[in-house]
């Protein structure tokens, strides 16, 4: 079966668990070219494909530590072009035989790099073009104290004489700082000059190329009967999934979304109208309410609420599956033409969550389980199909643009499948989701009048288990509180928070303690990610 792998030319990023790893996999695809990122731990030998170069990434971690995470030596054989940043360098140089120790000084921000040059004069192949001196970012406590054999120096720093390495005759390189931030203003170009100059990929990742072949795959994998539900929540991803599935087997796709009682205000109702008015999507919305509500009573930890609500969606999703199948038995049974048996379900889960869940970050891996990726349940019947499980966010916005999706949707700033669950942060009753409901309303509402719904990535309501004193109309009250949350984040693994004008989060705040019964006081949060993340939950 055609494979992702074998249809655009891929880097292979192992993750060492730093916390830039990804940015390294989107500036690659800024550049074009396809990269993935998979846990340091992954095997040359279960690879199931051959990248066409590979980059360690940086860690928290000392390579000389006991417990330090070391890469399969056999990655060093298998004859592509390396790429080691930071740990990596360290990592590929204590693997041939260099030595890392300890810095006098441990170096965190700028440094200039001084490009050498060789003998004739020309500087290496990944500074090529790119001038004798580059600002660039440093993170680090080890370095480099001593070359390993048959390698040279190919750039250098005050405090770091081997700062930039190569191979005297292998592809394999190694850089001390970190050309995936934005704070080395040339680490883009000279990501590029190893993935692309280096590595050779050819730079077709692109929106439109992926569009065309991954409704090829889809149909591939489908067969020609082959049926699929679709999970849909209104959401961007599975708006954009569904889209695309449609594009690529018509009818023989099922767009379903489930009303988990923890939805936003009216939520089910206005995405109805807009997959069948503005996509023509066939669209099932499936009332579960009381079923997830009843499941979610009393619960208060968070794991558990979307442990719940995960297996809930795929206890759903099967029943679903099974009345479609019964409906297409009755229908050939009084002579319609066979349909086929419905074997997948689509997900539209993105790369972020697909890394959140994988990559390599030492004992404490599980931050949060998201619904759709820890979620599921293990005896499932229906095989998953997820088209955007290789995506960050704004590749899949472009995506959805050139699926023709109206403008407003793809601007949708994203909603987890958990709900309003995860922003109930005590027990979940009917009367908590009508209060956060309304409070949540009120604010998205402010904040598009505002005209600010475009410039934040992520605004949403929390209602807090406590209770607070307030006094309205010469009386006491003794009620809950509700914070703001509004973040900017280019692809949700970091972000900051949103710095509002004071006279929005007057007139927000004065509307909710006057229009929503049951809250008497409202607070905004000022945390980024990290340390906190984005959900309260
Ligand atoms: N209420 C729902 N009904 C059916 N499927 C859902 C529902 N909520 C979430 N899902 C499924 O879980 C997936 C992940 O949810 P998630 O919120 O990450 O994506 P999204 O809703 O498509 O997009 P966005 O992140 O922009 O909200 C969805 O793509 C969809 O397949
Ligand atoms: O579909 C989802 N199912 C989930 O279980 C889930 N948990 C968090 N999120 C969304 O992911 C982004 C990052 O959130 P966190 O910083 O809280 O992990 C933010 O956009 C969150 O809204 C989820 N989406
Ligand atoms: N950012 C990094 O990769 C740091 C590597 C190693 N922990 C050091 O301090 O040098
Ligand atoms: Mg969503």
């Amino acid at each position: 079966m055609a494979d992702i792998h074998d249809q655009f030319d891929t880097i292979l990023i192992l993750d060492f668990g730093s916390q830039y790893s990804h940015l390294i996999t989107r500036r690659c695809r800024e550049l074009n070219v396809y990269a993935e990122l998979m846990p340091c731990t992954q095997t040359i030998k279960d690879l199931n494909f051959k990248p066409k170069g590979i980059i360690l990434s940086g860690s928290p971690y000392s390579v000389y530590d006991a417990d330090a995470p070391h890469v399969d030596p056999e990655v060093f054989s298998l004859g592509v072009p390396i790429l080691g940043i930071c740990y990596g360098l360290q990592e590929m140089a204590w693997n041939m035989k260099g030595k890392v120790s300890k810095c006098d000084h441990r170096e965190y921000g700028f440094a200039q790099l001084q490009v050498s040059k060789s003998g004739s004069g020309s500087v290496d192949a990944l500074f090529e073009g790119l001038g004798d001196e580059m600002q660039v970012w440093m993170s680090h406590g080890d370095q480099l104290s001593e070359m390993p054999p048959e390698f040279h120096i190919i750039g250098r720093t005050q405090t770091a004489p081997y700062a930039a390495i190569a191979h005297d005759s292998k592809p394999f390189y190694g850089i001390q700082f970190h050309p995936e931030v934005t704070h080395s203003p040339l680490g883009k170009q000279v990501i590029g000059r190893f993935v692309l100059n280096i590595c050779g990929c050819a730079a077709h990742w692109t929106m439109e190329e992926f569009i065309g072949k991954e409704i090829a795959r889809i149909r591939q994998v489908c067969g020609p009967k082959g049926r699929v539900i679709g999970a849909v929540s209104g959401g961007v991803d599975s708006t954009v999934a569904a889209k695309l599935m449609h594009e690529a087997i018509g009818d023989r796709f099922h767009a379903i979304m489930v009303d988990n009682g923890v939805l936003r205000l009216n939520e089910a109702k206005q995405v109805h109208e807009m997959l069948n008015k503005d996509l023509g999507v066939n669209l099932t919305v499936v009332d579960a309410s009381d079923l997830f509500l009843s499941r979610l009573e009393g619960v208060e930890d968070p794991e558990r609420k979307r442990k719940i609500i995960g297996n809930t969606f795929i206890n759903i999703f099967e029943a679903e599956a099974a009345k479609l199948e019964e409906q297409a038995e009755r229908e050939e049974a009084s002579g319609a033409s066979s349909k086929g048996k419905i074997e997948w379900l689509l997900q539209g889960t993105l790369y972020p969550d697909v890394i959140e869940s994988i990559s390599f970050k030492g004992p404490s891996a599980t931050i949060k389980t998201h619904h759709n990726v820890g979620g599921l349940l293990k005896d499932m019947r229906l095989k998953l199909i997820e088209p955007l499980r290789e995506l960050f966010k704004d590749e899949v916005r472009a995506l959805g643009r050139l699926l023709s999706i109206p403008e407003h949707l793809v601007q949708r700033h994203p909603f987890p499948g958990p709900g309003l669950a995860i922003r109930i942060l005590g027990p979940v009753t009917r009367d908590q989701v009508k209060i956060l409901q309304l409070a949540d309303n009120i604010y998205i509402e402010e904040i598009r009048k505002a005209g600010l719904y475009n410039q934040i990535s992520q605004a949403f309501a929390v209602l807090l288990p406590v209770k607070a004193v307030g006094v309205m109309g010469d009386k006491r009250t003794y009620e809950q509180v509700i914070a703001l949350r509004a973040v900017q984040s280019e692809d949700f693994m970091t972000a900051d928070w949103f710095f509002f004008p004071a006279d929005v989060l007057r007139r927000i705040s004065s509307r909710i303690t006057n229009e929503v019964e049951g809250i008497n006081r409202v607070t905004y949060d000022i945390s980024s990610k990290p340390p906190a993340t984005v959900e309260w939950l």
